[in-house]
């Protein structure tokens, strides 16, 4: 991959908070990069240093082979929208999408046939004379953006763009703003602390921990090759089991042998204490084949997918399944749970993991 923007050894402390603590990231020309994590993971930190409103301690920020950390925020071919989106309103649609434009200095021709584009592109014509308090709340969304990508932006940062809607808004919305970086094929960074906007948006993905990276990959590779229990646990949900590392998985004193899998980046070897993640769609019930035995706890119908939790003897948190369609079992119900090799990934233990598969 060449790099497009490139983060190097960046650090950043606020008094005794580390905020970042040596972030080093690549990201391609016209990729959709999201940035993930937790509350207080650093990743706004990051992206106001990306934007220039922040100087790391050390480390360096290049893009497109220029060295942007000492660079003024407005002289950067980056733009920055905000969560709170920060529209004028007292402007229309159209005139708070030229604002920017017009402090640039550009000839009126050039203004009204830039913006009469972009209203086009966010389907927003027919509402340009509004103001921003006549407009729906992903209207209103749109109008930043368009408001964004006007200025033509190498780089366009977006800070948890979709926070502000509601739940059926948000999922409309996801998609049309991948198909819009796709149209105007501006490179996104984009901060979220919502897994499921990430993985449905990104096309890859930066999970911060700590202000520390803990991975970078493709939300198919994160989801199925987590590196770290932290990975495992924040993207999507997944069992733990607490053992030791053998060639076909891993070997729990209370459970016995579990089948599971070494991630190909993850560092756990062979005879090391180790986590198993087994994602609670792997776990087939009553198939032939038992792995665990138990008893049905609870079973819950989401239309469409089951959850069942099952209490396995020896392992202190129930065991979590879904499968597709309507329930098979009934609480009380003894059940046997089987998944294959393939189906699970052994990652480093955490102190964290350890108390609560051990719990
Ligand atoms: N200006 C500041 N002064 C002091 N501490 C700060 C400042 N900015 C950030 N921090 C601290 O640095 C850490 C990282 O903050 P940051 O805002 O980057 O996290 P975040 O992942 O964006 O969190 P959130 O999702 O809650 O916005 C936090 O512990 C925060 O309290």
């Amino acid at each position: 991959m060449t790099a497009f923007l490139s983060l190097d050894g960046v650090r950043r402390s606020f008094g005794d908070v580390t905020a970042l603590d040596g972030v080093s990231l690549d990201v391609a020309e016209g990729e959709f990069f999201a940035l993930l994590g937790p509350s207080g993971c650093g990743k706004t930190t990051l992206l106001r240093i990306l934007a220039g409103f922040e100087t790391p301690d050390s480390g360096t920020v290049t893009l497109a082979g220029e060295d942007l950390t000492r660079v003024p925020a407005h002289q950067r071919p980056v733009n920055l929208m905000f969560q709170s989106y920060a529209l004028f309103p007292h402007l229309s649609v159209e005139k708070n999408i030229a604002y920017g434009l017009h402090r640039e200095g550009l000839p009126k021709a050039e203004i009204t046939q830039r913006v009469g584009e972009v209203l086009e592109r966010v389907g927003l014509a027919p509402a340009a004379k509004r103001r921003p308090h006549q407009l729906s709340g992903g209207q209103r969304q749109r109008v930043a953006l368009a408001r964004a990508i006007v200025k033509r932006p190498r780089l366009l940062l977006l800070d948890e763009p979709l926070s502000a809607l509601d739940r059926k808004v948000r999922a409309e919305m996801q998609l049309w703003l991948k198909q819009l970086q796709h149209e105007v094929g501006i490179t996104f960074v984009v901060v979220t602390h919502d897994q499921e906007e990430a993985m449905s948006m990104a096309d890859r993905i930066a999970v911060l921990h700590q202000g520390a990276v803990e991975q970078v990959d493709s939300p198919v590779a994160l989801y199925g090759a987590p590196r770290t229990w932290f990975v495992a646990d924040f993207i999507g949900g997944n069992n733990f089991f607490s053992g030791t590392a053998t060639e076909a998985g891993l070997s729990s004193e209370a459970l016995g042998q579990l089948p599971g899998t070494t991630s190909d980046q993850s560092a756990v070897s062979v005879g090391e204490p180790a986590v198993l993640a087994v994602r609670p769609e792997q776990i087939t019930l009553n198939d032939g084949d038992s792995v665990l035995s138990g008893t049905v706890l609870d079973v819950s119908f989401y239309g469409g997918t089951s959850r069942i939790a099952v209490e396995v003897p020896g392992h202190g948190t129930p065991v979590l399944v879904h499968r597709h369609g309507a329930p098979v079992v009934v609480p009380q119900q003894a059940v046997d749970l089987s998944w294959g090799t393939a189906d699970a990934v052994l990652v480093p233990p955490s102190s964290a993991t350890a108390a609560s598969a051990a719990a």
